[in-house]
């Protein structure tokens, strides 16, 4: 296959999709800001920094130059969290064109203005086509060879297709669908109940604690999702139930990480500052619980796990103070109001 991509993004993420394509024998430019590891990255072929160990294709040509990056790029995949993803858009749309295809991969939330990473895409390059990548897809994982998919979500058909064909490789898939605000907020949610299941799995809970856990968080996803207008029934999918079972249960995920070392005792400056990297289920826990609180959802889940990660509430009283909660009914969420 031959067409010319970009990435913008050198963190575990943009590499190893920018070598998925790379090895399907796309042209592959991966812009970073550090010029030491971009020069280490293309004389040895490894990003020593996120993916040590992992040799990457030489199609993979990395850049600290945007402009050459993005210039003659079919496809620009955005792999920036969400706390930079505005700020260095901003930097590319200048040099963008309105054909390009423009894909975010970032599962997370605009602090203050709660856009998600497609709605900022859409407001800074409206003449842009824009899709949203997202599944069940630790980094690591794939780049340990473990086969898995993807959803590719967009209203434009054209680029479904497109990316399905520079992304499906031997072990990757990519699924389309037209539900880009259900599969962002699925992929976005889910960072929250990864930072609850780590912080139980700390505390030794039983699998049927772990279960009840990630169940009860699906209901709770959908709930807000049916709140913001968005279709519940996407979390079925690859991008919902799919990508929140596998954060909730690997401890290669960030965010189930930050949540162990919350269970073990430290503070979340000590969890987030030993991880080193983005753990995005922390601003997107400030930002939903805000809007849950604004538009009256009933979030008891995400509600309890801000009181411990910001107020250090007692695990124990908080999960005491949930069980006691009024009875309720199972699978409410496939109603919409
Ligand atoms: N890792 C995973 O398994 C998956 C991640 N994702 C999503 O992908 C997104 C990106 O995450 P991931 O690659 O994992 O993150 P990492 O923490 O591994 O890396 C973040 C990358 O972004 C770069 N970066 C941060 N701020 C800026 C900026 N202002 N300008 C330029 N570069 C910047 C960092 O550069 P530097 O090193 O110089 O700081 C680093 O290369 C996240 O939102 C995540 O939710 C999605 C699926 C799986
Ligand atoms: O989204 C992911 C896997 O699909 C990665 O999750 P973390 O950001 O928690 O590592």
């Amino acid at each position: 296959m031959s067409a010319q991509i970009a990435v913008l993004g050198g963190g575990s993420f943009g590499t190893v999709i920018a070598n998925i394509m790379a090895e399907n024998g796309c042209q592959v430019r991966l812009w970073l800001r550090d010029a030491a590891r971009a020069k280490a990255i293309n004389e040895h072929h490894e990003n020593s920094r996120y993916l040590p160990g992992f040799t990457l294709s030489s199609n993979l040509i990395a850049n600290t130059d945007l402009a050459a990056v993005v210039s003659g790029a079919e496809a620009v995949f955005v792999s920036i969290p969400s706390s930079s993803f505005r700020q260095v858009v901003a930097q590319a749309k200048d040099v963008l064109r309105p054909e390009q295809l423009l894909i975010s991969t970032t599962k997370g939330v605009e602090a203050g203005t709660f856009a998600l990473m497609s709605d900022i895409l859409t407001e800074l390059c409206p003449d842009n086509p824009v899709g949203v990548l997202s599944g069940p897809n630790l980094a690591k994982e794939i780049a340990a060879g473990h086969i898995t998919a993807s959803v590719i979500a967009s209203k434009n058909h054209v680029l479904c297709q497109r990316v399905q064909q520079i992304l499906c490789s031997k072990s990757f898939r990519a699924y389309a669908s037209d539900d880009v605000f259900g599969v962002e907020l699925g992929g976005t949610l889910k960072n929250i109940y990864a930072i609850a299941s780590g912080l139980s799995a700390a505390l030794g809970v039983g699998e049927n604690t772990k279960s009840m856990l990630m169940t009860r968080s699906l209901a709770e996803m959908s709930r807000f999702a049916v709140a913001e207008g968005a279709n519940p029934m996407t979390f079925l999918g690859l991008s919902g139930i799919g990508d929140l079972i596998v954060t909730c249960s690997s401890s290669l995920s960030r965010n189930y990480r930050v949540g162990f070392a919350l269970g073990q005792g430290k503070t979340l400056q000590q969890a987030v500052e030993e991880l080193g990297e983005v753990a995005e289920g922390v601003n997107t826990l400030k930002q939903v619980r805000q809007q849950a609180i604004e538009k009256d959802i009933y979030m008891p889940l995400a509600m309890g796990l801000y009181e411990v990660v910001f107020n250090q509430a007692p695990v124990k009283e908080v999960i005491a103070s949930m069980m006691s909660n009024q009875p309720n009914v199972d699978v409410e969420f496939s109603v919409p109001r």
